[in-house]
């Protein structure tokens, strides 16, 4: 079974396109950049809202993954809706025009937060009516759109990880790490105690790769959402500091109200609205990133293990320490 990985150059990409080929799979990737070179895979450059771009690098894959987006924090509504919502359009037509059976996407679990505490969520809650953010907002169409074309001859599953993260990490590790060296991590949002999934990298891989050979005639995954987590829920601050301590920066200490620092996030978001046509402001404390701080949000894999038998594959610890490792260029100095 050929594979395509679509984002197949970003982070979750090439540790799938990594384990594909570990496991003796032929491998197509497609994505806008190019950022490795590997005899064993056939890179495709070009853009998936192209279906000029995107045909070539379908001819002869079973099965694709698609796992691109625009970068989650990046707060560009028209290129969030372009790429997610429709260039997801594009790849399914372009998929079913080349014969592909098979889709599995990478969605997320936050398809369903909307800034409230979420203990052991289940794939059956519905989407979020009011998304926190552009991202959430078109992650929740793409998902939609990928399940509603499953069919008899084109199966579709949605994966829906939480908080990836190890090495080559670009979002989570080298935010915190910013963060952190702008003096803006003294302090913890809330009490610290809100749990909330971490997800090492490999493990969505695997959940990925099993939810692609599971799909197929009368599978139970046809159409279907899965939460793919580490299973082992952590205080978000205990998280964050261990990465900080390992990292060799200070952990914070103190507390702040969340509740005051969601209020500030609120009107900095507004400023951020008002300022956008003259000047583009990604400030990091969004509603969004200040509710994930601050609340309880974790969900229930126990579909997946009983649909597709996954089980984690690295612990949390482990995922913590070999990410550590690989971010010691970020370590403070
Ligand atoms: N990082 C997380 O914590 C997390 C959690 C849950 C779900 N996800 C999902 O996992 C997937 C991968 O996320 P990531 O963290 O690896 O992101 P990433 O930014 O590292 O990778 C995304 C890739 O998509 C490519 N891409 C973007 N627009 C494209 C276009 N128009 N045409 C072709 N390629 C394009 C980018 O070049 C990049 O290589 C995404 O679907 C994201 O929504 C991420
Ligand atoms: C309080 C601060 C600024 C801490 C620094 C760490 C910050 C950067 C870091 C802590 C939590 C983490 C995070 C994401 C980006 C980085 C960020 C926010 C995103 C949004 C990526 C996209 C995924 O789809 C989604 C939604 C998921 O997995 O559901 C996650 C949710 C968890």
């Amino acid at each position: 079974m050929r594979f395509l990985v679509i984002g197949g150059c970003g982070f979750l990409g090439r540790h799938i396109v990594d384990e594909l080929l570990s496991r003796g799979f032929p491998v197509n990737v497609f994505d806008i950049r190019s950022t490795f070179d590997d005899g064993r895979v056939k890179i495709f450059l070009g853009d998936l809202c192209k279906k000029e771009d995107l045909m070539p690098a379908l001819e002869g894959v079973s099965a694709v993954i698609h796992c691109a987006t625009p970068p989650p924090l990046s707060n560009n509504r028209a290129l969030f809706h372009k790429v997610n919502h429709d260039g997801t359009l594009n790849i399914i037509a372009c998929c079913k025009e080349a014969g592909v059976k098979r889709m599995v996407l990478t969605s997320s679990a936050s398809v369903v937060y909307e800034g409230s505490d979420i203990k052991n969520g289940v794939e059956t809650m519905p989407y979020a009516s009011k998304p926190m953010d552009y991202y959430t907002e078109t992650k929740i169409l793409q998902e939609k759109v990928v399940l509603q074309a499953n069919s008899d001859d084109f199966y579709t599953v949605a994966v829906r990880p939480h908080g990836i993260f190890g090495p080559r990490d670009p979002h989570l590790v080298p935010t915190t790490v910013r963060t952190a060296q702008a003096g803006k991590m003294k302090f913890m949002i809330g009490n610290g105690e809100n749990l909330v999934d971490f997800t090492f990298v490999r493990n969505v891989v695997h959940g990925h790769i099993l939810a692609a050979e599971s799909l197929g005639p009368g599978s139970k995954v046809n159409g279907k959402a899965y939460h793919i987590t580490n299973d082992e829920p952590i205080y978000f601050w205990t998280f964050l500091s261990k990465i900080l301590v390992g990292l060799k920066y200070d952990a914070p200490k103190r507390h702040l109200p969340f509740t005051f620092i969601y209020f500030l996030a609120l009107i900095l978001n507004l400023f951020v609205f008002l300022l956008k046509p003259i000047k583009d402001i990604k400030p990091t404390f969004t509603p969004m990133t200040v509710c994930l701080a601050g609340t309880h949000h974790y969900y229930s894999s126990e579909a997946a293990k009983k649909d597709m038998g996954y089980r984690p594959i690295v612990s949390l610890d482990d995922g913590i320490e070999e990410t550590i490792r690989s971010f010691s260029h970020l370590s403070k100095k």
